[in-house]
């Protein structure tokens, strides 16, 4: 493990710093967690001005990737590279960032104490992230009385208030309603606008396809990697849609009113492939991983 972490938390707010050559992220990462391995081999990159999503289904080691790459997770292969602690701002899954006993502009002061942010640059800077996430009419509620929308930008807004060079985001809009949703990629775009390097985990896949980068994963390995075109592109074996499977039932989804099937493999005789978004995507490649060793 060779973790290059010069700060360490609590150490006093430092000017922006410039990545390394090689970027920011995880390289290589293989990390055990009590005899299961969470990730096995993965590399993320992070550029800055980026946004990089990493997406999966439960337990696919999304949570643990970004836990690797801002330092709480050791890897046991591999190499991570990250602005020191201080310099890094972490949004951890269900909000669990925020004080629920403080106000949100009691929340917010805490944490600018924490990076010894006071003064006009804090009424300022408050001031706008308040005004941005939709908050400024809340200032003096406590966050357990929010509704899980608001407390999920809250969470958001103490995470960036540093201006941090690398944004790490874990789920932020999950069990969060549509127009919040908007309000949260908003911030999220805004914070990669500002040259800093964000990476979200996501279930939600037409978020995934809004990113710079994508990261898929399935039990601690990567399924897939690179721009969201590339991965459609990439899409492995065949998709179909109708009324009903048009094969076997492990191999068929719903989208709607419609039945997905796919198969490994070139389309056969007669079948009209269809174009994959990257919902279809993703189930794709987690089927081709799981049946690669069928014949097509
Ligand atoms: N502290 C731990 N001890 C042992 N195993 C763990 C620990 N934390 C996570 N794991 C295991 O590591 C794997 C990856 O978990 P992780 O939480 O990173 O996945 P995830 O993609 O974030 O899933 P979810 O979206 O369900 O939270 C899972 O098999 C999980 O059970």
């Amino acid at each position: 493990m060779s973790r290059t972490v010069p700060g360490e938390r609590g150490e006093e707010a430092s000017p922006a710093r410039q990545a390394p050559p090689e970027g920011w992220g995880v390289f290589g990462a293989t990390v055990v967690l009590d005899r299961t391995t969470a990730l096995d081999d993965v590399t993320l990159a992070t550029p800055r001005g980026e946004v990089t999503a990493v997406v999966g289904g439960d337990g696919a080691g999304k949570t643990t990737l970004l836990r690797t790459l801002v330092g709480r997770v050791r890897v046991s292969a591999g190499r991570v590279s990250a602005p020191p602690p201080v310099r890094c701002g972490f949004m951890p899954t269900g909000a669990s960032g925020v004080w629920l006993d403080l106000s949100v502009a009691e929340n917010l002061d805490f944490v600018a104490a924490a990076h010894r942010i006071g003064g006009r640059a804090l009424a300022d800077r408050r001031a706008e992230l308040l005004a941005a996430a939709g908050l400024a009419g809340a200032v003096d509620r406590l966050a357990q009385d929010l509704s899980g929308g608001m407390r999920q930008k809250l969470a958001f807004c103490l995470a960036i208030l540093h201006r941090p060079d690398l944004l790490v985001l874990d789920e932020p809009s999950t069990g969060v309603d549509p127009v919040s949703r908007v309000d949260l990629w908003r911030l999220i775009s805004r914070a990669a606008a500002e040259d800093t390097a964000v990476v979200m985990a996501t279930t939600y896949l037409d978020e995934a396809e809004r990113a710079t980068t994508c990261l898929v994963l399935d039990h601690g390995a990567t399924l897939a990697s690179g721009a969201p075109a590339a991965i459609l592109a990439g899409t492995p074996g065949t998709l179909t849609t109708g009324r009903a499977p048009a094969g076997p039932a492990e191999l068929s989804w719903r989208r709607g009113y419609e039945t997905r099937s796919w198969h490994p493999g070139p389309p056969r005789d007669g079948e009209e492939p269809i174009s994959a978004d990257m919902e279809d995507s993703v189930i794709a490649y987690t089927l081709a991983a799981q049946h690669s060793g069928d014949a097509s």
